[in-house]
């Protein structure tokens, strides 16, 4: 594979830099077509598209998990990565703290790990097993393993779409004052029109492996019953080729 990959390092750099990013799984087609994107530091970008249209292809040429793809293009992000995934991958045989601090070198691993935990509201679930975490708790779990890392780039693939919907709307909240706490810049990947203009400064939609659409979000009121809200929504949903109900 042909990738220019670099690391970013200044602030007055954006977070990522993606350049003329191509992809393809199959000689006949490319799943990328010279995709090009920019995120600020401590942007949140909900990225959005058709089933099929290289979302999850994108995310994971930025996570450097690349598999089973050939492509060419630039592509630079910070040292400092993390990724969630729709499922917690927490490791059934660790110990809660243990899933968190994994890797993690320093005498304070144990206690920033703790820290993490009571941010994500599981103080006191240290010792507990991921099987005796409900699905959200297991979620909230990831997140922590994610930020006691202090990622300068947080990628998120679909995080909340194995949650119920009550969950889903608190982890929505945590999530945003986790963002405003850590300020990494952040690109969410997700099906749900409605969850990226509540969460995201910037909606990026996808078709055909390049950015169809670009909004920034600046609605003061990001309620689902504001005006400006209905109206990205039908925005979004029209370029998705779907009749809002
Ligand atoms: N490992 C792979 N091998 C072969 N084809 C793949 C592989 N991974 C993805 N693809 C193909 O690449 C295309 C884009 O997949 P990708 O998962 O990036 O789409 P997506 O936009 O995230 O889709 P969805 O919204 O359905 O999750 C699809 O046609 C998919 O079948």
């Amino acid at each position: 594979m042909a990738t220019d990959a670099g690391r970013l390092t200044t602030t007055a750099e954006p977070a990522v830099r993606v350049r003329n990013l191509h992809r393809s799984f199959t000689k006949d087609g490319g799943v990328l077509n010279g995709l090009d994107l920019d995120i600020a530091p401590g942007e949140f970008v909900a990225l959005i598209g058709r089933s099929g249209t290289g979302k999850s292809t994108l995310l994971r040429a930025l996570a450097g998990l690349d598999r089973d793809v050939t492509g060419h293009g630039r592509i630079e992000v910070p040292d400092a990565v993390s990724v969630v995934f729709q499922d917690s991958r927490l490791l059934p045989w660790k110990r809660i703290l243990d899933n968190v601090i994994l890797g993690l070198r320093g005498a304070d691993a144990a206690e920033r790990g703790a820290k993490a935990l009571a941010e994500v509201g599981l103080a006191g679930r240290e010792r507990s097993w991921p099987y005796q975490l409900s699905g959200g708790e297991q979620q909230r779990a990831s997140l922590a393993r994610s930020l006691v890392r202090e990622p300068r780039l947080l990628l998120a693939d679909e995080p909340f779409g194995a949650l119920d919907a009550l969950t889903r709307i608190r982890m929505h909240a945590l999530l945003r004052r986790l963002c405003e706490t850590h300020r990494p810049a952040v690109l969410l990947v997700t099906h749900d029109v409605d969850e990226a203009i509540v969460l995201a400064d910037r909606v990026i939609l996808l078709d055909a492996g390049v950015v169809d659409t670009d909004v920034r979000v600046t609605l003061a009121n990001r309620h689902r019953s504001d005006p400006g809200f209905a109206e990205l929504r039908t925005l979004l949903l029209d370029r998705l080729g779907v009749t809002a109900a």
